[in-house]
């Protein structure tokens, strides 16, 4: 079977790219996914987040391997394998980012993507409630809902507690001001996931143009003679082998953890790794799967003296009366992300921008490490403050464990490797304890439980961390954007270097990790990335 575009991977980016490039009519596209439909209604309910959290149907599951850091830990990397990608089980928070962060992909030979050139992107992505803006776009597919004054009580206590301490306030994290504490925004619409698969693909599955394939594992691309163009892709589909030509592109959008698993089975990577799988070479391309970026985070627990939503949750009375509210008004907790209100702060004066990402959650619980056990609040009015790092320098890199396609990839990502990356762990970790110090918070604790008062030194919060960090999924940069072929996988219109017919649109090719949570950053490049096919067509 032959069509003009085949893309591979119907997750966040996968899904804006089937719409726009079918939109016209003109185009023939094929989409593949690993995974099945998101027909599921946990898929809708932002509180569905939790049960796909360890659901091997709908998630990958992924895990790190040993890392030095963290005391040889392997690492949880959830990853969505279903229409949707990880955008159909995240926490939906939608965060876009400092200028800077995109400022700084431009001038890594990546013209065309500073903040005031990928902004108009992040505007007609949008549905905002406020309408067209400077910074805001009112027409676009993904809806955005301010949770502002509709969180549960307890965050005005952080609020309150973080304004007692001279912390700046930003009413708006994707407005002029991104610094300072405030309330998220969630891409939800009439408290529903927005996801790029409910907002793009769902309302062009009916177009004649448009095929998607599911059940669909991409094992690799294929090339004509010359090794120099891609042509098509290979699949396996329920144990059958298939292949697809592809007239005009091949799109790989399988994210940060498969894409460069792809190139590497494709012969697209260092031949040092080819050799060692005894796969041909048809490019050598040193920088696919390196790279490696990740934002590292860790809780610090709190037992509190009024209700938080523990209470609720917690009881089978609680969980009814959320679930009536919800069914009659889609608002209140189960219509919002657990991450309600938090921050973007500089851990010390000398920062240059806002370095540490917080979230206040009114609720406080445990990740199970036993992947079969449910997510659930403790049992206790508690809730829980975490940070990470907004732009770690630890770099790893991706690696294929065996030629067959059914092997998951190896992922390093070498947390906490840099210095830069320590001083900020014990900095966020400082943070943490000054903003509990306000009076307003500490009027509402009975305690700290997690890490508690017997950690105290910078070498102890340090352990802490290191004992107890875990990934806030924003695995990014494995084929960056770049002029260089040896450290850049993509040139700036996101075609493999040296390769005709073949492009990466999705996380791996950020240059750098973005300073909040990757999706709104995807779903941008997703936009930016099918202008550039369509002006190439
Ligand atoms: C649990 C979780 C919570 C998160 N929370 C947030 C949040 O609150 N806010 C935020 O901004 N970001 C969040 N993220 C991150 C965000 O969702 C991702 O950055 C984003 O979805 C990445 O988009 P992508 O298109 O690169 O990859 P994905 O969305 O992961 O899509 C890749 C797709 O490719 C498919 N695929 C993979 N391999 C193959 C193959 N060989 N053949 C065919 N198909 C294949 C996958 O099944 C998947 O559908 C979270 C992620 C997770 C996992």
């Amino acid at each position: 079977m032959t069509y003009d575009y085949i893309i591979a991977g119907a997750g966040a980016a996968g899904c804006v790219l089937a719409n726009r490039l079918s939109a016209s009519g003109q185009y023939t596209v094929l989409l593949l996914e690993a995974g099945g439909k998101d027909s599921s209604l946990w898929f809708k309910i932002p509180v569905g987040f939790a049960k796909m959290y360890y659901n091997p149907t709908f998630n990958w599951m992924y895990y790190s391997q040993p890392q030095k850091q963290l005391g040889n830990r392997e690492i949880y990397a959830p990853r969505g394998k279903v229409q949707g990608g990880s955008g159909s089980i995240n926490a939906m928070i939608y965060v876009r980012g400092q200028a800077h962060d995109f400022n700084d992909w431009a001038a890594n030979g990546n013209d065309g993507w500073g903040f005031k050139d990928v902004l108009p992107y992040f505007r007609k992505l949008e549905n905002h409630p406020l309408g067209d803006s400077e910074y805001h776009g009112g027409s676009g597919p993904i809806s955005i809902t301010p949770m502002a004054g509709q969180t549960h009580p307890i965050c005005d206590v952080f609020l309150k507690g973080c304004d007692e301490l001279g912390y700046p306030r930003s009413d708006d994290f994707n407005g002029p001001k991104f610094e300072g504490a405030g309330i998220y925004d969630v891409n939800t619409r009439n408290g529903q996931r927005s996801s790029s698969s409910f907002a793009h693909l769902h309302p062009a599955l009916s177009r004649p143009n448009l095929t998607v394939e599911h059940y669909a594992l991409v094992d690799r691309v294929l090339f004509d003679e010359s090794q120099q163009r891609a042509t098509g892709i290979s699949i396996t589909q329920h144990g059958v082998a298939r292949t697809f030509t592809a007239r005009k592109e091949v799109i790989l959008c399988a994210g940060a953890v498969d894409t460069p698993k792809i190139l590497q089975l494709s012969g697209v990577a260092d031949r040092a790794l080819l050799a060692k799988h005894q796969i041909p070479v048809v490019k050598h391309l040193p920088a696919v799967g390196q790279n490696l970026q990740d934002h590292l985070c860790v809780s610090y627990y709190y037992k509190a003296n009024i209700p938080t939503l523990n209470d609720e949750l917690s009881s089978l009375f609680g969980q009814f009366k959320l679930g009536v509210k919800y069914l009659l008004t889609r608002k209140g907790a189960l219509a919002m992300s657990v991450n309600q209100a938090g921050g973007f702060f500089r851990g010390n004066a000398e920062q240059s921008h806002p370095n540490l990402q917080l979230y206040f959650n009114p609720l406080s619980y445990q990740i199970p490490k036993n992947n079969k056990a449910s997510l659930k609040p403790e049992p206790y009015s508690g809730f829980l403050l975490c940070f990470n790092p907004c732009r770690p320098t630890s770099r790893g890199h991706i690696e294929i464990a065996s030629k067959n396609p059914r092997d998951a990839a190896l992922i390093d990502p070498n947390y906490l490797s840099t210095q830069k990356d320590i001083d900020e762990v014990i900095q966020g970790s400082r943070l943490m304890r000054k903003i509990m110090g306000a009076p307003s918070l500490k009027g509402i604790t009975v305690d700290e439980v997690l890490p508690g008062p017997a950690v105290e030194t910078d070498e102890q919060m340090l352990q802490y961390f290191r004992d107890n960090c875990g990934s806030i999924y924003h695995l990014c940069g494995s084929c960056a954007m770049g002029a260089d072929e040896q450290s850049s996988v993509v040139d700036k219109r996101l075609k493999v270097h040296g390769l005709d017919g073949l492009r990466i649109v999705d996380a791996s090719i950020f240059p750098n990790v973005t300073s909040g949570n990757t999706h709104a950053a995807v779903l941008m490049v997703a936009e930016k990335g099918a202008d550039l096919i369509l002006q190439d067509a």
